[in-house]
């Protein structure tokens, strides 16, 4: 179904709504409806399941949130034939839940909700939430919470509702509405198992709602939901034919040597005009790096920080997480740009209103995460500017076209201005930064490692090739002294390769040290025992030399010994001739002399067994 023309006026939504519902929406301040709620709110309050692809930030999370605020209120409030009042929701039993891939989605699902629960008549039974994500309190906690609290409506990541449903106490036969939210996420190999295992608990006759901005790439596997006949609604954006970013977004990408993609970013960071920024890395161990880099080393120029940096990955722990974001989200006046350094763990879903800019220092492994990304700006119609960064001289060129086949588009952009100078300025700052703490090395090295196997992953391996990757120019603009030991450096084309892997002045490892005292002392311990191996190893070499040694005269005296035995024969044939010569009538001592040959040889054979027996000391 093509979403609705004609006046998106919320006079004009055509369905019926709960009269709370119809003010809270009046209170939110939305003057229209989005194309993408026009069309999904009355179908889903209705009676049918659909399958919702529409682009980043077109309001999607309304579009399921008044449908499920409908359905709870239908069984809270209305009244039966008879007049009377329906029965109370039992104990242990909820009427919707929603799903979503990520902690940081789920909470944000749970604040739009919150957000027009404030205009719930405060004499109605109350209608309430409850998040469910892993790490923020335990399952035993969680499960205390819903019996006491009786929520109608669980705000959930796949894992913890499947711990959660686990549970004896928690009955799933009154649930009315399911929403996947980031469906084609929640579908594929990561999360599918627990989501399918999740809808096979819940009752038949629900409604099923799956929403993302690119559902197609969930493909065969939402047959899998137990969904009913469903509708699909698309909404594509305005202006473009078909083209899958909304019109408000502009795409755009630079072509660049690798090396230089981190001085580039910092230019970009002072010289474009912005006020809240994400900056997408591939790894979590990336993040924290060049989070600490960025903090050192950007602002330190200045007395007023111009910046103020974020890191958010996958490995924090969820509260953190959610506060760094509500960080991001708040700001801080005083501060003129804010940057927030992370991962795919916030590419969907997040709404960030203020965000203008996004930048991709590599593109995603999975392409459909691209439009995720960028998504992160220009919502809701605000203009938005996303860049991603490639690699110049490569493959990596036919990603334009690829995506363009999938419906994004991007403009080439020229990269600002950075003279030779500025980037070698930067670069020797970071050298001197990463000589300062051996331990940085070490982080910026699992960086750099870790961003080869990333590469190795990307779905779309012909154009990102591995075996072409500039491996020097990403080790260069990670920062690293020398070139890690991997198994990728036999792409590296032999006369390119520094001598013994060095990218710039070698330096004494053992004189490097670490900031941290004790980390220090026991990295010098460590040296100092392994400096009394090696000595005591050379000892045992020497040895081994000597015994070797003493072998190799066995050898010579070998030789030494055919030399004697040649002698001796010599010897014999001329004792033999004198003998011979001198008195060839006298048999005994011809017998005499054959009696010294016997014992001559015995003598050699008993000091050759003496030889023997001391080649084994
Ligand atoms: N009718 C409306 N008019 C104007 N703004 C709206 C309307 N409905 C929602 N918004 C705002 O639009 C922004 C984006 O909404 P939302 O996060 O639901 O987008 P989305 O389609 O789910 O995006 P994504 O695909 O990135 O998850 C939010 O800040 C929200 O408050």
């Amino acid at each position: 179904m093509e979403a609705q023309k004609g006046s998106l006026s919320w006079e004009n939504l055509r369905c019926d709504l709960h009269p709370w519902i119809r003010e809270a929406i009046k209170s939110l301040g939305f003057p229209t409806m989005t194309p993408v709620q026009a069309s999904t709110i009355p179908l889903l309050s209705g009676n049918k399941d659909v399958v919702v692809e529409s682009v980043t930030g077109s309001g999607k999370t309304l579009s399921f949130a008044i449908p499920v605020l409908q359905k709870v209120s239908n069984r809270l409030y209305n009244v039966d034939e008879e007049g009377e009042q329906p029965d109370p929701v039992k104990r242990g039993h909820m009427l919707s839940i929603i799903l979503s891939p990520t902690r940081e989605l789920a909470s944000q699902i749970q604040s739009v909700f919150t957000s027009v629960l404030e205009y719930l008549p405060e004499d109605v039974t109350p209608i309430k939430t409850q998040l469910l994500v892993g790490s923020l309190s335990t399952v035993r906690e969680d499960l205390d919470r819903f019996l006491n609290d009786r929520p109608q409506i669980l705000i959930a990541t796949p894992g913890r509702m499947l711990d959660f449903l686990s549970s004896q106490y928690v009955k799933t036969n009154s649930v009315e509405i399911a929403i996947l939210d980031e469906a084609d996420k929640l579908l594929d190999f990561s999360f599918e198992k627990d989501v399918v295992n999740i809808l096979k608990r819940l009752p038949k006759q629900r409604r099923t709602g799956l929403f993302s901005a690119t559902i197609s790439a969930a493909g065969n596997t939402i047959f899998r939901t137990g969904m009913n006949n469903p509708v699909k609604v698309a909404v594509k954006s305005k202006s473009s034919n078909g083209n899958s970013a909304p019109s408000s977004l502009h795409i755009s990408y630079l072509m660049i040597n690798p090396e230089r993609k981190i001085t580039t970013l910092i230019k970009i960071l002072h010289e474009y005009r912005y006020k809240k920024c994400i900056v997408y890395f591939p790894t979590c161990t990336s993040v924290k790096y060049f989070y600490s880099v960025f903090h050192k080393l950007v602002n330190d120029e200045k007395e007023e920080e111009e910046f103020k940096f974020y890191s958010l990955h996958g490995q924090l722990a969820t509260k953190p997480r959610l506060r760094t974001l509500s960080g991001f989200t708040e700001g801080d006046a005083s501060i003129s740009k804010h940057i927030l350094m992370t991962t795919d763990v916030a590419a969907r879903g997040i709404d960030v209103p203020d965000v203008d800019l996004v930048i991709q220092i590599d593109p995603p492994i999975d392409p459909d995460v691209f439009l995720h990304r960028c998504g992160r700006t220009g919502r809701a119609n605000k203009v938005g500017r996303a860049i991603v960064m490639l690699n110049e001289n490569s493959t990596e060129e036919d990603y334009i076209g690829f995506m363009d086949v999938k419906g994004v588009t991007m403009s080439q952009m020229e990269p600002p201005k950075l003279e030779t100078t500025e980037h070698i300025k930067f670069q020797n700052k970071l050298r001197n930064f990463m000589l300062d703490d051996r331990s940085r090395h070490e982080i910026a090295i699992k960086s750099y490692v870790g961003f080869v196997r990333y590469y190795t992953k990307h779905m779309a391996s012909s154009i990102f090739r591995y075996q072409s990757l500039d491996y020097l120019g990403i080790a260069r603009m990670y920062g690293l002294l020398r070139l890690p030991k991997m198994p990728e450096a036999k792409f590296i084309p032999k006369e390119d390769m520094p001598e013994d892997a060095w990218l710039g002045e070698p330096i004494n490892m053992d004189n490097y040290a670490y900031a941290d005292k004790q980390k220090e002392k026991s990295r010098l311990d460590n040296l100092e025992a392994e400096k009394q191996k090696k000595i005591s190893d050379a000892k045992r070499r020497k040895e081994l030399k000597v015994k070797n040694e003493a072998w190799s005269s066995k050898v010579e005296t070998k030789e030494t010994r055919q030399e004697r035995r040649e002698k001796m024969k010599r010897k014999r044939d001329a004792i033999e001739k004198q003998i011979m010569e001198e008195s060839s009538e006298d048999e005994e001592t011809e017998v005499d002399w054959k009696d010294i040959v016997k014992s001559n040889k015995k003598a050699k054979s008993s000091s050759s067994g003496m030889q023997g027996s001391f080649d084994d000391l």
